[in-house]
């Protein structure tokens, strides 16, 4: 496996560890601010839950949530799922446990994953690391489905913000335009969409898109999300034809 990175990779991996490193930094010289999340942490009904049943992020909830609520895993053993920006795999381990009861075993990958950063493995997953948006990530996604149809397609990924409210909103569009390009790529016809994208003012116009592509389109704001966070989700079921260049079943 090459360890080059492209121009753009670089530079996404330096902005997703600068923001590591800023809140890292602000929680070392603002102890209110990590005392505060610390007490959160604590208090969390979520974050006792993940550990208790052995989850790595407590954004496992939501997806349940969601899952359970729309019934969004596909019902043929040979369909795929890919979980876009799955680190730390709390998404992943959902599906996995989902599709593989026996989590000892090492199944056959159903699950694509993909993050700029590492993640551990999780049974039955094929894990990429890489940019979602990399024509050289897209042919590792290809390469891994062979000939299977992908059934569902996740994304739990945020656009690395800046705190300033409309170059922010931009940022969450652009990516889940990307997310939507993707989609058109990647999922099969009748195939199901769960996208996350924050609040900001083109969530309208983006409606309106995903609507023309899905059967329906409905806006989630599970349980385990946040209320202070603007964070909210699209879940898009049914793909149809009017995707223009969509894979086929
Ligand atoms: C909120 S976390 C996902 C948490 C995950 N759903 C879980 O339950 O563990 C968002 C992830 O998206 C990843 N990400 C953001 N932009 C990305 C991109 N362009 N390509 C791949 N991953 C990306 C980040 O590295 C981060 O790990």
């Amino acid at each position: 496996m090459s360890l080059r990175l492209s121009f753009k990779q670089t530079f996404r991996y330096i902005r997703s560890a600068g923001n590591l490193w800023l809140r890292s930094y602000s929680g070392k010289k603002g102890h209110g601010s990590s005392h505060r999340y610390i007490e959160r942490q604590q208090r969390d009904p979520f974050v006792k839950q993940a550990k208790n049943e052995q989850f790595r992020a407590r954004s496992s909830f939501k997806l349940i949530e969601m899952l359970d609520k729309y019934k969004l895993l596909p019902k043929s053993p040979s369909t795929c799922i890919v979980d876009c920006g799955a680190s730390p795999g709390g998404w992943s381990q959902v599906i996995s446990r989902r599709l593989f009861s026996d989590q000892t075993a090492t199944p056959l990958p159903r699950i694509i994953a993909v993050d700029l950063l590492p993640m551990r493995a999780v049974p039955g997953v094929h894990f990429i690391q890489g940019d979602f948006l990399d024509d050289a990530i897209k042919t590792q996604v290809a390469n891994a489905l062979g000939q299977r149809r992908v059934g569902l397609l996740l994304s739990d990924m945020a656009p690395a913000f800046t705190g300033h409210h409309s170059t922010d909103a931009a940022r969450t569009m652009n990516l889940c335009e990307d997310v939507l390009a993707f989609s058109d790529e990647f999922l099969a016809f009748g195939g199901n969409l769960v996208m996350k994208f924050f609040m900001g003012g083109g969530e309208a116009e983006l409606k309106r898109a995903l609507k023309m592509c899905f059967d329906s389109v409905v806006v989630e704001k599970p349980l385990a999300s946040r209320k202070q966070s603007s964070e909210q989700y699209f879940v898009c079921i049914g793909k149809n034809k009017h995707m223009p260049s969509s894979s086929t079943p």
